[in-house]
């Protein structure tokens, strides 16, 4: 696996109609790198993480991860090779406990079928008892072991989307694309949700995708950053180099980036 980067995407072109989404973007993710993907509203960010999480199919390009070409597999093949994601606007199971939402996330790992779990042969058991017990670690890792019983839908947006973590994380990704994590959380939340990136990266060897909107967020958590616009790549480097490059500060309409803020 030296020198071949964890993901890497060619020449991404997605076409809706006469609209061209994204125009040939090419960049690479290594591993344990935290890559923030940045850009105004329509510059294609979600079309291309849609792309990668197997949920689009590009019309052009390619998308190799760990060397492999996936590119158009779909979602459930995605996730057994190892790419988790989170979305938007969530997509948890509201009126589950917390602890079923994030065991939902293994069902790509149980080898149980429904004879074997039917005759209560003793490795269904052992399964469901390693699962438990990962998805407790999860749980008090994300600070959710005290709603652990809890309906997702009661609980504020903020641990709504911990919950969709750790539900990601079950399914042992080696890339976690999450689409604005920050979106919908306070201050207090973004800064903790930093320290919560870092200590996922480290404990969980993983490398992380981030389409973000909250620039201090991006510039503070990335080891690079792809900035894009109308469709194309218009920087890809240090979050420094990034944050100072002409063409970002005027896509973002003059302001520098990271006085963008939430
Ligand atoms: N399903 C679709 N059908 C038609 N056009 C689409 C579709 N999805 C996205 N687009 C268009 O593609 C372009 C890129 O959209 P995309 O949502 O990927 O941008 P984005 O960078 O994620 O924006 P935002 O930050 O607002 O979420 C926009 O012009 C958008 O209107």
């Amino acid at each position: 696996m030296s020198g071949v980067a964890l993901l890497e995407v060619s020449n991404i072109v997605v076409r809706f109609g006469g609209v061209t989404a994204v125009g040939g973007v090419s960049f690479a993710v290594d591993d344990q790198q935290i890559c923030g993907l940045i850009g105004p509203n329509g510059a294609g960010k979600t079309t291309l993480f849609n792309c990668i999480s197997g949920i689009y199919q590009p019309n052009e390009g390619d998308i190799r991860f760990r060397g492999e070409m996936v590119t158009g597999q779909p979602r459930h093949r995605m996730i057994g090779l190892g790419i988790g994601r989170t979305f938007q606007n969530l997509a948890l199971f509201r009126s589950l406990s917390v602890r079923d939402n994030v065991l939902a996330g293994a069902h790509h790992l149980g080898r149980a079928g429904f004879i074997a779990c039917g005759l209560h042969l003793p490795w269904v058991g052992r399964e469901a008892a390693r699962l438990d017990a990962e998805a407790q670690r999860l749980m008090a890792m994300l600070d959710l072991t005290a709603v652990a019983e809890v309906p997702v839908a009661s609980l504020p947006f903020g641990t709504q989307k911990r919950v969709e973590m750790a539900r990601a994380l079950i399914g042992q990704p080696r890339l976690l694309l999450l689409d604005e994590p920050a979106a919908g959380l306070n201050h207090g939340e973004v800064d903790e949700l930093a320290g919560l990136l870092r200590r996922v990266r480290e404990g969980f060897n993983l490398s992380i995708l981030l389409v973000e909107h909250h620039m201090n967020l991006v510039m503070n958590v990335s080891d690079k950053v792809v900035a894009l616009d109308f469709g194309r790549k218009i920087a890809d480097g240090t979050p420094h180099d990034v944050r100072n490059d002409p063409d970002v500060i005027a896509a973002y309409l003059g302001e520098a980036p990271h006085e963008r803020a939430a």
